[in-house]
Formats: C-alpha cells, sequence, structure tokens
C-alpha cells in the first residue's frame, strides 16, 4: 500500500497554502483542475520529483510504501504527457519483449495488446511498427504497457479526453492496478469520474475536494451521454449516418 502526502508551500504571490497535509492513497483517481495557468502542472511535477520545498511551491512531497519512506522516484511514479511517441525504431511485439526484460515481467503480448485493444478503436497488432502508430494507438499501447508491465504504483496523467481513446477503459485498467493515478483534466466528466479533486489557484492548492453523492449521480448520467457520443464519434469515423 502506498500512501503519497502533499505538505504546503506556497502560491504564485508567496501566500501559504491553506491545508494542513492531502493524503492519498493506492487505487485513488484524483483529479487536478483550474484554469491555465494556476499551477497543474507545477504540482504534477511536484509529485514526480517527490520535491522537499526546492520547487517554486515550496511544497513538500513524502511518498511512502508500507510506512516506509521512498527516497527514490524510480520505477514509483510514471507520467504520460499529452504529446508522447515511441522513440525505438522496432514493433509492437518487441517493445513487449523488451520491456518485460526491462522490469523482470513476463506477461503475455496477447494480454497487452487485448488490453490496449479495449482502450483504442483502431486495432493494434504485434507488427506494426512502434513509430506509426496513431496518437490513439500509442497512447492505448502505453496505457495498457504502464497497467500491465511496468509496476510503477503512481500514474500522473495529462489530459486524455482528445487522445481518440476510450477513457473509461484506460482508467479501469489502471485502477483495476490499484495504482494511484493523479489526472490533469479540464473536462467536467473526467473530473467526476475522481472521488477527490485538487483546484489549483494562482500556483496555490485552493481546495481538496471529495466528491458528493450529487456529484456522483452526476457523473453516472454525464457517462450515458459520454456513451452515446462514442456511438456517434464512430459512426463518423466510418462514414455512416449520424443518428
Ligand atoms: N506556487 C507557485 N509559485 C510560483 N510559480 C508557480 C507556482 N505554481 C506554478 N508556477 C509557475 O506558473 C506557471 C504556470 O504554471 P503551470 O504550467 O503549472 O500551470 P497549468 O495550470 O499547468 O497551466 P496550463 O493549463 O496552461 O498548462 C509556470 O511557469 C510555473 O512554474
Amino acid at each position: 500500500m502506498f500512501e503519497l502526502k502533499i505538505h504546503p508551500g506556497q502560491d504564485k504571490s508567496g501566500t501559504p497554502e491553506a491545508f494542513n497535509t492531502i493524503t492519498l492513497h493506492s487505487g485513488t483517481l484524483l483529479a487536478v483542475v483550474g484554469n491555465t495557468g494556476a499551477g497543474k502542472s507545477r504540482l504534477v511535477q511536484d509529485i514526480e520529483q517527490l520535491v522537499q520545498g526546492e520547487s517554486v511551491s515550496k511544497r513538500r512531497v513524502v511518498l511512502r510504501e508500507n510506512g516506509i519512506l521512498c527516497a527514490k522516484t524510480q520505477g514509483l511514479i510514471a507520467h504520460l504527457g499529452q504529446n508522447m511517441r515511441f522513440m525505438l525504431d522496432t514493433n509492437v511485439a518487441d517493445f513487449v519483449t523488451l520491456h518485460n526484460q526491462c522490469r523482470g515481467r513476463d506477461i503475455p503480448l496477447e494480454t497487452v495488446l487485448d488490453l490496449a485493444n479495449t482502450i483504442t478503436p483502431e486495432h493494434i497488432t504485434a507488427t506494426m511498427h512502434l513509430n506509426l502508430l496513431s496518437g490513439g494507438q500509442t497512447r492505448a499501447l502505453m496505457i495498457a504497457d504502464i497497467a500491465l508491465i511496468c509496476d510503477s504504483p503512481i500514474v500522473l496523467m495529462d489530459e486524455i479526453e482528445n487522445a481518440g481513446i476510450d477513457k473509461i477503459k484506460a482508467f479501469e485498467a489502471l485502477l483495476g492496478q490499484d495504482k494511484l493515478l493523479v489526472l490533469v483534466t479540464h473536462d467536467p466528466h473526467t473530473a467526476l469520474m475522481a472521488s477527490e479533486r485538487i483546484v489549483l489557484e494562482n500556483g496555490g492548492i485552493a481546495k481538496h475536494i471529495q466528491r458528493t453523492p450529487e456529484e456522483e449521480k452526476l457523473y453516472k448520467l454525464m457517462t450515458s451521454e459520454y456513451a452515446l457520443h462514442q456511438q456517434r464519434q464512430q459512426q463518423l469515423r466510418t462514414g455512416a449516418s449520424i443518428l
């Protein structure tokens, strides 16, 4: 069980952040929201680097596994950015084999592909070249890779909604592995998927909110709308009439 604690720092004006400590656990989806320039990426970087007051925000972030302090982030924190591309000159099968070897894992290629293919509507095959995958396929393969091969307990993600993938399947895949997911988003549906959310304002954490039962109801309603939207998107892509 991993526990991440965020200790307060200061906002852009140097005003101390008005919370005691925020404690987050494995298996949680946390949404990070706020206006552009409000400090969302800074917070994500603070977590990624387990800062100890040296960043502009002066926050301290402490990670513990079963109560024991983790001093290094290596292998513990995975970050999926907005514009990620594979740099390896190889195909999907070789990448999966290579990453299994690096991580000392033995996850079958079919298992990774099956999961990736539930996340993207564009089918990924073993022989496809990594550099020729579309944006959606790249993200889906990375998410399946993080869920199954990487054992990083914490996953940081920037905006997922416009990536042409099924975001619900993507989050289910990651949360099923008991990871702590920290997700930057501007989308109300994605934000309400999270049981808690942090609101940034002027570089500081202004609020840490637990999702209310009313919001949970609204989330379910928005999920049916999302399913309909996905269906129409597929009709659009395949040239069918949109009903
Ligand atoms: N607490 C802080 N103190 C000083 N500067 C800060 C603080 N937080 C963020 N900044 C700075 O403010 C700028 C904007 O922050 P950041 O990029 O994190 O915002 P953002 O919410 O991710 O914006 P966007 O949505 O446009 O990507 C950056 O230069 C960042 O270093």
